[in-house]
């Protein structure tokens, strides 16, 4: 929610750096959808994704916006069945506890996860006394907090507490319900996925190779696997046997997720025409310069008023920490109609210190109240 709302207000902050050329609402609104689009695109492409998938995996799917863009009409992008099932693999980074940190990275509040299901009265917590506000709070937090690792453990919070009825005294298991919801879409088994993947099929127990071994799991995985109840190897469901794979070098992940998550992304990238790499429908080359230098620790740095993050991909622990006041803002100017120029970015706080800036004539707020007066 934290990150939801961050991107709320990198939208209207761009949308008030841009009104100054483009004074018609309704097209201030969509060229400031279509930046945040491409920086969403950007973060996820050259910053989220390389977070835990290998450089391998990267290079095979040409994910990284270092890979020349072409775009591809007969590239089918829409989302895979076993896509829905593979990405919940975000389900083993679930943490026990929510956190909220200050702004020098200190612990200020702590709640069980389970406590805020239904119930987002953190993030109203408003800023008093110098404490963060529950929105910045918990973006400091994650920022600085290592994630749990990718693998087969899903917290008891997500699987013992999901969706509580006290009156029935039931729950939901979240690692039960991706199990089911694969087997509900009528998903092939973990052994056809492999062979999807040009990777070996499995056909027994054992982690040989030439006896058709599951030669991507350890040995204890392979134990809680057989004790899970399947009669053959070949019965594993894609869900419990692509995350219990061994993560492969450089990658958090096992090969068979690997595989499936590569090929959506390159998909999505490649069969979208959108895509803000693509001349012409996406972005010229200053507007693709500009979204490329820009990143999440900035934009973080910005709407959040970070003094120091990670950087430059905030996926990654980073030490040092860097400097806001040293991180560019965007450069605006290539999106601006009337310049074609860029402002060349600023002194790191945004609108505010950047010489060359000319404040809106409206703020958005304005502009909302007119609505509603024009309503009324
Ligand atoms: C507090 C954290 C989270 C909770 C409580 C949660 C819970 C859920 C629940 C209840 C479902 C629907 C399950 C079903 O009925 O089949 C779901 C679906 C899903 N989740 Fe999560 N989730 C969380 C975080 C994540 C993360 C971090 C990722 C990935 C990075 C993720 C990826 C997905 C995906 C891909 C689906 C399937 C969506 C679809 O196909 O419609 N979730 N999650």
């Amino acid at each position: 929610m934290s990150y939801h709302n961050v991107f709320m207000l990198e939208h209207n902050r761009q949308a008030q750096r841009l009104r100054r050329d483009i004074p018609n609402d309704e097209e201030a609104f969509q060229q400031t959808r279509k930046l945040l689009i491409g920086i969403m695109q950007k973060i996820v492409y050259d910053e989220f994704l390389p977070s835990f998938l290998s450089p391998e995996a990267m290079k095979k799917y040409k994910l990284s916006s270092s890979n020349m863009y072409k775009y591809d009409s007969k590239l089918d992008a829409t989302i895979a069945n076993p896509f829905g099932i593979a990405y919940r693999m975000g389900h083993s980074w679930i943490p026990t506890l929510v956190s909220v940190y200050t702004k020098d990275f200190k612990l200020f509040f702590q709640q069980f996860l389970n406590e805020t299901f239904f119930d987002p009265t953190l993030t109203y917590i408003e800023s008093v006394n110098g404490a963060p506000s529950g929105m910045k709070g918990l973006a400091y937090a994650m920022s600085a907090l290592e994630s749990s690792e990718t693998d087969r453990t899903i917290e008891d919070v997500a699987r013992n507490t999901l969706f509580v009825n006290p009156v029935a005294d039931t729950s939901f298991d979240l690692a039960s319900l991706n199990i089911q919801r694969g087997r509900d879409h009528g998903l092939p088994s973990y052994n056809e996925y492999r062979k999807y993947c040009g990777l070996s099929e499995v056909t027994s127990w054992s982690t040989s190779a030439a006896l058709g071994g599951l030669v991507n799991h350890d040995a204890d995985a392979i134990i809680k696997l057989e004790a899970a109840g399947y009669s053959s190897p070949k019965d594993i469901d894609l869900f419990p046997g692509a995350l219990s794979e061994t993560p492969v070098p450089g990658g958090d992940l096992g090969p068979t997720m690997e595989c499936i998550i590569g090929d959506q992304f390159h998909r999505a990238k490649f069969g979208d025409r959108f895509f803000y790499q693509n001349r012409g429908t996406g972005f010229n080359e200053a507007q693709q310069a500009a979204i490329q230098k820009y990143s999440l620790a900035s934009l973080l740095c910005r709407n959040y008023q970070f003094d120091k993050v990670q950087f430059p991909n905030v996926f990654r622990l980073a030490d040092p920490l860097k400097r806001c006041h040293d991180i560019k803002d965007l450069d605006i100017g290539p999106f601006r109609p009337s310049t074609g120029g860029g402002d060349g970015g600023n002194d790191g706080h945004g609108d505010r210190g950047g010489g060359h800036e000319h404040h809106p004539r409206q703020t958005l707020n304005d502009i909302i109240d007119e609505i509603f007066e024009q309503q009324e």
